[in-house]
C-alpha cells in the first residue's frame, strides 16, 4: 500500500477529540465555525453526535475570502438543508453581533427549560468550536470586544479554559474547541491543507499546490460566472494547457530557476493571503 500524501498523528487526534468532548459537556450552545472557502471540508461528520441536543449556531468565517455570489449560493443551500448560516469576517469583526444575538436567543430556550424544572435562570454558556485555523480565536476576541485569546497565523495554537462574560445573558469559554480532522478522506485533506486548516499534519507542498491548480481549473470551467478572471493569470502562464503538476513544473522552469518546491509554496501562500482573489473552493452540491 502506498503512503497517503497527507498524514496526521493518530495520538494527537484522539487527544484533541477527548478535549473537545470535555469542553462540550460544559455548555448549552455551540458556535461551530467553518471556513467559508470550504464549508463542507471543514465539517466533521461526528459534530452532530458530539453536540447532541445542545443548540448550535453555524458560522461560516472568512467571508471576505469568497465571492459574494458564492455566499448567496451557500445561504440558499444551507437553508434548504434546514440550517441558518451566519457569515463573518472575524478579523474585521463583521457579522459578529448577529452571532452573539443568535447564541443569546438560544439561551432563552435554555432558561425556559430551567424554569420549567424549577431552577433559576442563568446566563447561557457557549463554546466556539472548529477545525484548526478557521478563525475561532479571532471570533472569540471579537465577541469579547477585546483580545483575550491569542489569534495566531500558526495552526493548532490553543490554550487554557476560562469563562468570560459577554453580556448578562451570555458566557463564553475563552478557549476554543479544536475539531480534529477526520483521517480517512484524502480529498477533504487536500482542501484542508490548501486552506491551512489542517493543524498538526504533514503533507507534500507540491502535491497540495498541484491539487489547488487542478481545483481552480475545474471551478473556472464548471462555474465561469464566479470567475470573470482566471485566478491564475497572476503567473502569466495559461493553466488550460497543463495539469496542475505540469503547471507548477513549467512555471518553476520559466520563472524560478526550476525550483518546484519554491513555486508550489508561492502559489499556496498567494492563495492563502487572497492574492489570487476571493475564491470559494467548494460550491453547494447539486
Ligand atoms: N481574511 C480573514 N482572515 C481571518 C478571518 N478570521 C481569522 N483570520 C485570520 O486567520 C488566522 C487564524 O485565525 P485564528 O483566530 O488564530 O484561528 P483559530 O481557529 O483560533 O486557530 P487555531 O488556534 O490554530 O485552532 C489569523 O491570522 C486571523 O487573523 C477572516 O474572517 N478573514
Amino acid at each position: 500500500m502506498t503512503t497517503p500524501p497527507i498524514q496526521w498523528y493518530p495520538g494527537h487526534i484522539a487527544k484533541a477529540e477527548k478535549a473537545l468532548k470535555e469542553q462540550l459537556k460544559l455548555v448549552d450552545v455551540v458556535l461551530e465555525v467553518r471556513d467559508a472557502r470550504i464549508p463542507l471540508a471543514t465539517h466533521h461528520p461526528q459534530v452532530k453526535e458530539w453536540v447532541g441536543n445542545k443548540m448550535r449556531v453555524l458560522v461560516l468565517n472568512r467571508i471576505d475570502m469568497i465571492q459574494p455570489q458564492a455566499q448567496r449560493m451557500w445561504t440558499q443551500w444551507f437553508r434548504e438543508q434546514g440550517e441558518e448560516p451566519y457569515f463573518t469576517n472575524a478579523q474585521k469583526g463583521e457579522g459578529v453581533i448577529a452571532i452573539a444575538k443568535a447564541a443569546q436567543a438560544a439561551g432563552v430556550a435554555v432558561n425556559q427549560r430551567r424554569r420549567d424544572r424549577g431552577m433559576l435562570p442563568r446566563p447561557v454558556r457557549a463554546v466556539v468550536i472548529g477545525f484548526p485555523n478557521v478563525g475561532k480565536s479571532a471570533l472569540i476576541n471579537r465577541l469579547l470586544k477585546r483580545k483575550v485569546v491569542e489569534s495566531a497565523a500558526r495552526p493548532g495554537v490553543t490554550r487554557q479554559l476560562r469563562w468570560v462574560r459577554i453580556s448578562d445573558q451570555l458566557e463564553l469559554l475563552d478557549a476554543p474547541g479544536v475539531i480534529p480532522a477526520k483521517l480517512n478522506n484524502q480529498q477533504v485533506a487536500f482542501k484542508l491543507a490548501i486552506c491551512d486548516d489542517i493543524g498538526n499534519a504533514s503533507y507534500d507542498n507540491q502535491r497540495v499546490a498541484a491539487t489547488l491548480v487542478d481545483l481552480l481549473k475545474s471551478l473556472t470551467a464548471t462555474a465561469p460566472e464566479l470567475f470573470p478572471e482566471d485566478p491564475l493569470q497572476r503567473y502569466k502562464l495559461d493553466s488550460t494547457l497543463f495539469t496542475g503538476e505540469a503547471y507548477i513544473y513549467t512555471l518553476a522552469h520559466q520563472r524560478y530557476q526550476g525550483d518546484v518546491e519554491r513555486t508550489a509554496r508561492l502559489i499556496l501562500t498567494d492563495f492563502r493571503k487572497g492574492a489570487l482573489g476571493a475564491i470559494s473552493l467548494e460550491l453547494p452540491p447539486e
